[in-house]
């Protein structure tokens, strides 16, 4: 293996910088760039389709991509060296182990095949299960090991060879809901616990969220947002990530006026007020999406003394039971929108559903959106 330069704290673990894939026709994944630092978990996030995998292997050295301008690891540009050449591991769904060795004989074989001495292979194997808290499986042998013990066992042999980066591909997906959220509980601990740089890629937002410190969303090969779980959340970039991230209300409309980081927007025959996405260009006319979350929407039973809130009459719908709280859908005249109770006792028969302007994000829409270049009245604001 070609050693790599020095390389400090400070330097980026990794850059990729507009990597393309196409298939024929298909754009797998269309100029994506990103910077990760050291120690950092990362989750590429986006629905089925999306090219989160087509990265996630051409950082892996599993895909060639049809264009790229950079790929460092550790600062070593690993543009044309095999994936086994390169100093990362990677995690899969289906576990990939080998189903006639033993678990010891699985995670030892990358320090096999790197021709380490056997007492070393043993010493490492025992501590990598250690880390994964499964001390006493070395003699097991996989088929006699539930889905979880096989999932931590493939972890562990990824993690014996000590990789730059480790990749993990839906590790979770194969799992029952109860063991996958144990096994996010597990994977944030080890990486907490070796500082190691993790890259994970999930279709689920709610897996991103509990995980991540930062979360690179894709759709159709595009990065098209790039932040802290917290940003995406709250200050969804557009339509698409809002509807991703789960925003249960998310309405369309035409900006009439901004001021101060705030803009008013018409929803059919409504006015709604609302923060302006940092970075966006609303000019009246701007054709935007409001977005606003369940929990944030509350039922009022008198619309007096609601100055500065959004205010829209009601109707009550539907009430359905989620186990920890309410859903209350309610018909208004923009459509459907979707309060959340926590508290049983809270009232649910409000005539009014009202949220303050601070709690709703509006962005353009279409070519408009922060991320399109060109002039523009910039709206300021904090998120
Ligand atoms: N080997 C291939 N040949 C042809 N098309 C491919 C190939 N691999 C991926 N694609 C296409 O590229 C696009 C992105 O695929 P990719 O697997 O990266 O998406 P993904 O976001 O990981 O999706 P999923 O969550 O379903 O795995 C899809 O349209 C897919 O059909």
């Amino acid at each position: 293996m070609t050693s790599a330069p020095v390389s400090d704290a400070s330097t980026p673990i990794l850059v990729v910088r507009e990597a393309t894939r196409r298939f024929g026709l298909v754009t797998a994944l269309d100029r994506a760039s990103l910077t990760v630092p050291r120690g950092q978990f990362l989750t590429l996030l986006g629905p089925s389709g999306s090219g989160k995998t087509t990265l996630l292997r051409i950082i892996a050295g599993l895909e060639e991509p049809t264009e790229i301008a950079e790929l460092r690891i550790a600062e070593l540009d690993v543009r044309g060296i095999p994936a086994n050449h390169r100093n990362v591991a990677t995690v899969f769904q289906h576990y990939g182990l080998f189903p006639h060795m033993s678990v010891g004989q699985n995670i030892e074989y990358g320090l096999l095949v790197r021709k380490r001495p056997a007492a070393e292979r043993r010493r490492r194997a025992m501590e990598a299960l250690e880390l994964v808290r499964l001390p006493d499986k070395y003699e097991r042998r996989v088929h006699q090991l539930s889905g979880g013990e096989r999932q931590r066992v493939a972890l562990a042999r990824a993690l014996v060879t000590e990789p730059e980066i480790l990749l993990l591909d839906e590790p979770l997906g194969a799992l029952d809901e109860r063991l996958r959220r144990d096994m996010q509980v597990e994977l944030l601990r080890l990486q907490r616990a070796l500082g190691m740089t993790f890259i994970l890629v999930t279709h689920s937002q709610e897996e991103a969220l509990t995980m991540s410190d930062r979360i690179v969303l894709l759709n159709r090969g595009r990065i098209v947002q790039d932040g802290a779980p917290r940003e995406l959340f709250e200050c969804p970039a557009s339509r698409f990530v809002a509807e991703f991230m789960g925003a249960e209300n998310v309405f369309q409309g035409k900006v009439i006026a901004g001021a101060d980081g705030f803009v008013s927007l018409l929803v059919g025959e409504t006015v709604l007020r609302g923060r302006a996405l940092p970075g966006s260009r609303l000019t009246p006319g701007t054709e935007a999406f409001l977005a606003v979350r369940a929990e944030h929407v509350q039922l009022a039973t008198v619309g007096a003394d609601r100055a500065g809130e959004n205010l829209l009459p009601c109707q009550a719908r539907l009430n359905i039971y989620k186990g920890n709280y309410h859903d209350t859908e309610l018909d208004t005249p923009i459509g459907v929108v979707v309060s959340r109770q926590w508290d049983d006792t809270q009232s649910r028969q409000g005539k009014f559903a009202v949220w303050q302007a601070s709690h709703c994000v509006i962005g353009p829409t279409g070519p408009n959106s922060p991320a399109a270049q060109g002039p523009g009245v910039t709206m300021g604001g904090k998120a």
